[in-house]
């Protein structure tokens, strides 16, 4: 049912609102992409010269919370012009104008919404998706697990710091693996030790069996995760044992873990494709989130190893998950070799799931999953919620500057597109006025 905004907050106190008519079809698209509905206007003849108000706001749902956050939300996208805000108590929030990356972002690719014909249709889609995602940076873990030249240990501690510095609530640092199978990840204990006092972030890392479990807290990690896979033929060439072995050593990991109350994240590799098998039946990947989820894992991500997932093959495979899992317990994880990985998360939230794996420049692949790419670029990830209004408390500034530091130690062009982009027009903004 649509309620009617409170004509006292937009008629009583409507100074607020009057726009000069030249601006109002942008508040009005401001305030439809921030999820108003029906927006009325009213042309003033008498009184304010060259001046419109807007008269009623349509939301779908009536509560205060929501036509405060709606407002916001307009005010943030700039369709809210500073007098207006500040008669409105709009002011706590940074007007992304004035900030940088946020401000091109706001002035150039602001998501327009056509208010006439796509406002039913738009909310539809955007239905479900979550108001906060969890991003779980993997760039220090699976982006440089793959890279052949050693990282210094100085150089991923760095990044570690800086990812951290961005906002990101968790970032894998490392792995406890053999180091004759992943040579890069052979400093996991020096990376943990130069971070133990690193604050605002959770760092998990990566444990194949008991010894890298016991490796592990001694070195001082307090989250860990395990990682089997939903094929045969992978579990064999990544872990070199059946699904069932690695099973019975993650309940190992599972229950020494309780001992030291360390939670513990399940990975699923290959959840839609295997390097090796090709096609991976979505009841597979149920079983083994299953068998997770009945060893207490706290999360278990899903992951897309070699990238060939579509919103087609995901969406079955998560509809399998869900009828096992609990969604809060759910993350994705997507590599982009074919392109598909924000499809694939967009899809992903809007089925309910709000955790999101990625890695920072698009970084990343596994070793032992020949030709897959990288994980889905963070900076892609932050830009495509920022555009949906959904908090990551993720500085994409600061997470580009992160990029570019790791970028440029390894010689390589980013992989994300939206930090290319920006970058782009950062450097062209004083040309183009924006
Ligand atoms: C599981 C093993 C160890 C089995 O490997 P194995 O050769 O069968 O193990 P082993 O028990 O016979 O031991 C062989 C040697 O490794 C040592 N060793 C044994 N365990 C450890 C350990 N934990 N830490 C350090 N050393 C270890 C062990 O001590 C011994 O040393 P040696 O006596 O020859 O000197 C190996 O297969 C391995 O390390 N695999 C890890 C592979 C890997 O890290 N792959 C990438 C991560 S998975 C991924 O990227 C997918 C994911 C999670 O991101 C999801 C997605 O993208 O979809």
């Amino acid at each position: 049912m649509h309620k009617f905004l409170q004509r006292s907050v937009l008629t009583d106190r409507v100074p607020a609102l009057v726009v000069p008519y030249w601006e109002e079809s942008q508040l009005i698209t401001g305030l439809s992409t921030a999820g108003a509905d029906a927006i009325r206007t009213f042309s003033s003849s008498a009184g304010i010269n060259g001046a419109n108000r807007i008269e009623d706001v349509d939301f779908q749902k009536s509560s205060k919370t929501m036509t405060r956050e709606v407002l916001r939300n307009a005010f943030d996208q700039g369709a809210i012009k500073k007098g207006a805000s500040q008669s409105l108590g709009l002011t706590s929030r940074p007007n992304y104008k004035e900030h940088g990356v946020r401000g091109l972002v706001n002035r150039h690719f602001t998501t327009h919404n056509n208010a006439g014909y796509t406002k039913e249709l738009s909310r539809k889609l955007r239905e479900g998706i979550p108001d906060y995602v969890k991003i779980v940076e993997v760039g220090p873990r699976d982006g440089l697990q793959n890279e052949k030249n050693i990282v210094p240990t100085d150089v991923k501690v760095e990044l570690i710091k800086l990812l951290v510095s961005a906002g990101l609530p968790v970032v894998e640092a490392t792995s406890f693996v053999s180091p004759k199978w992943v040579p890069q990840l052979a400093d996991a204990k020096d990376v943990i030790a130069a971070i133990q006092n690193v604050e605002g972030a959770r760092f998990p890392v990566l444990t194949p069996n008991l010894k890298g479990f016991e490796a592990a807290v001694a070195a001082g990690a307090k989250e860990v995760a395990v990682f089997p896979a939903a094929s045969e033929s992978f579990s064999k060439a990544n872990l070199n044992c059946s699904i069932e072995d690695n099973l019975a050593r993650c309940r190992d990991i599972a229950s020494a873990a309780k001992n030291f109350s360390i939670p513990v994240r399940g990975y699923i590799s290959c959840v839609v494709g295997c390097p090796l098998e090709g096609y991976v039946a979505p009841a597979k990947v149920a079983y083994v989130a299953k068998a997770l989820c009945d060893m207490d894992c706290s999360e278990i991500s899903l992951g897309d190893t070699i990238g060939v997932g579509t919103p087609g093959s995901v969406s079955s495979m998560l509809e399998a998950v869900l009828d096992v899992v609990p969604v809060d317990k759910l993350a994705v994880h997507f590599h982009d070799t074919y392109g598909q990985a924000l499809s694939n998360t967009l899809l992903s939230l809007q089925m309910g799931i709000s955790t999101v794996d990625s890695s920072v420049s698009g970084l990343g692949g596994c070793p032992y999953a020949k030709g897959a790419t990288g994980n889905v670029a963070t900076e892609d990830v932050v830009y495509m919620l920022n555009g949906l209004g959904v908090n990551t408390n993720v500085d994409l500034e600061k997470l580009m500057l992160a990029g570019d530091f790791i970028s440029n130690h390894l010689g390589r062009v980013s992989a994300s597109k939206a930090a290319t982009a920006l970058t782009k027009s950062k450097a062209t903004a004083h040309v183009s006025k924006l």
